[in-house]
């Protein structure tokens, strides 16, 4: 007998058939229970393309305001700029989930219905996280998504389901949260033909959404293409130009993420490439034909750990594109001797007081990690140091090149460190450049150069290595050494684990839940590169102090 997982499938298929769907070399089918459903190959396709999507299927904040129900309300809140697109197309999820006779059912019905991002760990689990950005950030977050449904969501959608006819609506916080959870793991930036997202045309208004819940498997209500906004949807442009706008689109938001990805989709806006003119088409990266039943992965994008489990819920051991974020707290300027002319420099010279590291950094770092040739030319460059250049008493050190911190970074912790005497210095070798009228500006460029000149790299570098040694504190403090984490991994078993996370002998060890592994498995990588990038910067710090830097 068929499960009820496999008639809800059967169900979205027929689906995506009647709205002009064409999966031409693959299928849907449930990958395992860690990463749901995914797309499989199931024929050989001479020209790569496994799937093809017709745009006008795609939830977009042009379609919600095109709907019968949401549009009229929304638009006029939209115009008030009470509502932003992306809030747009989340209130539509949530509205349609709970609509009886929703034109979208099948595919809702598809939809898991619970995540596995931070937002839906429990306290036990999110306790997992302390220390770390990730857990700062869902917290504040789930606050202000509680704000968000209490103040606009909640009225308005009871409201949206009384309008559809339901006697008596009560929209929870849930609701609100899984429509969230959807839109940040399956929506995409779309590039829209212009004239798709602008149409002028009748026939433009003529294509329909079919449910194939309506008799003879044909929809008994339609739901017509975007018209024309006046105002645009995100990125106004010309005829002929691309419009970005961020979508769903059913169909191809069920391929699942790899770093190596199989296949990648492209829009055809006028139909060369599929035969279906503005549709969104899955096409084989390389290998063609896939052995049967290859997942066909795309690449979400070079995204981390913290980024994979805030909007997707998932982790990659050993991910290459792991990264950590280093910043300097805002707050704390203000307690720093003379923070209001600090504050003016590092305004004069565009200063970042947060930087990104990537893993991939340390590639060119004093440490680089035992990677293969092939590897290293894979990954990024450093970014290029900059040499300044000034009356020239300060020597170029000798570790410019092997430096891996962003200069950004290392200009405003070089300000923010500056002692009372270097700071006159600045002030005077500026007041030199622009004259006693002081008739210009100085540019950004003179200005870095200014500092570095006066107070070389040691003071900044100090607060490097001052800031990435409370991080690793932090993060020790609150979940234990690397070795503990690495520890706790081997233990890990039981079913709700990935396999090759699994333990072979079963000692009697609790298993890991997975939300816990998968906290475990980025805390751990946080610990790593907060370690690794220390060594780096003490390392430059005390070359800088050999160096007179
Ligand atoms: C765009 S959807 C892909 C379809 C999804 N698997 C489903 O069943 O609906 C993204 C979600 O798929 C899952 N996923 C995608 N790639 C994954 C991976 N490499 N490992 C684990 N889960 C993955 C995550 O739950 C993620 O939030």
């Amino acid at each position: 007998m068929e499960s009820p997982e496999e008639a809800k499938l059967q169900c979205f298929l027929q689906w995506l058939e009647v709205n002009g769907v064409q999966l031409r070399g693959c299928k849907i089918k449930y990958s395992d229970s860690c990463k749901g459903f995914g797309i499989f190959s199931a024929s050989s396709v001479p020209d790569g393309i496994l799937l093809v999507v017709p745009l006008h299927l795609a939830i977009t904040a042009m379609r919600v305001l095109q709907d019968p129900l949401c549009g009229p309300a929304c638009s006029a809140l939209r115009d008030e700029g009470l509502l932003d697109d992306r809030l747009l197309i989340i209130l539509f999820l949530t509205v349609e989930r709970l609509r009886k006779n929703s034109l979208w059912k099948p595919y809702l019905d598809m939809l898991p219905n619970t995540f596995t991002n931070s937002l839906w760990f429990s306290d036990n689990e999110l306790l997992e996280l302390r220390g770390t950005p990730l857990y700062r950030a869902t917290e504040l977050q789930k606050k202000n998504l509680l704000a968000l449904f209490n103040e606009k969501v909640k009225k308005l959608a009871d409201k949206l389901l009384i309008d559809d006819g339901q006697l008596e609506s009560d929209v929870t916080f849930s609701d609100f949260l899984w429509a969230n959870s959807v839109f940040w793991s399956r929506a995409q930036n779309i590039p829209l033909p212009h004239l798709y997202a602008f149409p002028d045309t009748q026939e433009n208004q003529d294509a329909t959404i079919s449910s194939n819940s309506g008799e003879n498997g044909r929809s008994d209500s339609h739901v017509s293409k975007p018209q024309t906004f006046e105002d645009g949807t995100q990125v106004a442009g010309q005829q002929g130009e691309t419009v970005w706008v961020e979508g769903i689109v059913p169909g191809i938001d069920f391929c699942n993420h790899d770093c190596k990805a199989l296949a990648t989709w492209e829009v055809d806006g006028m139909g060369s490439m599929t035969g279906v003119s503005c549709s969104m088409y899955l096409f084989s990266a390389g290998q063609n034909p896939f052995e049967k039943e290859t997942e066909i992965s795309i690449s979400y994008g070079n995204k981390g750990n913290e980024e994979l489990l805030y909007l997707y819920g998932f982790v990659m051991k050993n991910n290459p594109d792991d990264y950590l974020m280093v910043n300097y707290p805002v707050d704390a300027i203000q307690n720093v001797a003379f923070s209001e002319q600090k504050e003016q420099l590092l305004e004069a010279q565009k200063a970042e007081l947060r930087c990104l590291l990537p893993r991939s950094l340390l590639d060119h770092g004093f440490f680089p990690p035992s990677i293969t040739q092939g590897e290293k030319d894979d990954k990024c460059k450093a970014a290029p140091a900059s040499s300044y250049s000034w009356s020239g008493h300060r020597k170029s050190p000798s570790y410019l090149n092997t430096l891996v911190f962003p200069d950004d970074f290392l200009t405003a912790l070089r300000t923010i460190a500056m002692k009372e005497n270097e700071l006159y210095q600045v002030v005077s070798l500026l007041e030199e450049l622009v004259g006693p009228e002081g008739k210009r500006q100085p540019s950004e460029a003179e200005v870095r150069a200014a500092v570095w000149e006066v107070c070389g790299d040691s003071g900044g570098l100090q607060l490097l290595v001052d800031l990435l040694n409370i991080k690793l504190m932090d993060l020790e403090e609150s979940s234990g050494t690397e070795e503990s984490d690495v520890e706790l991994l081997k233990k890990a078993q039981g079913s709700e684990v990935p396999e090759d996370c699994k333990r072979s002998d079963s000692n009697g060890t609790q298993p890991l839940g997975r939300n816990i592994w998968a906290s475990i498995v980025y805390r751990l990588g946080q610990k790593q590169l907060t370690r690794l990038f220390l060594k780096e910067a003490e390392h430059a710090l005390q070359l800088a102090l050999s160096e007179g830097n």
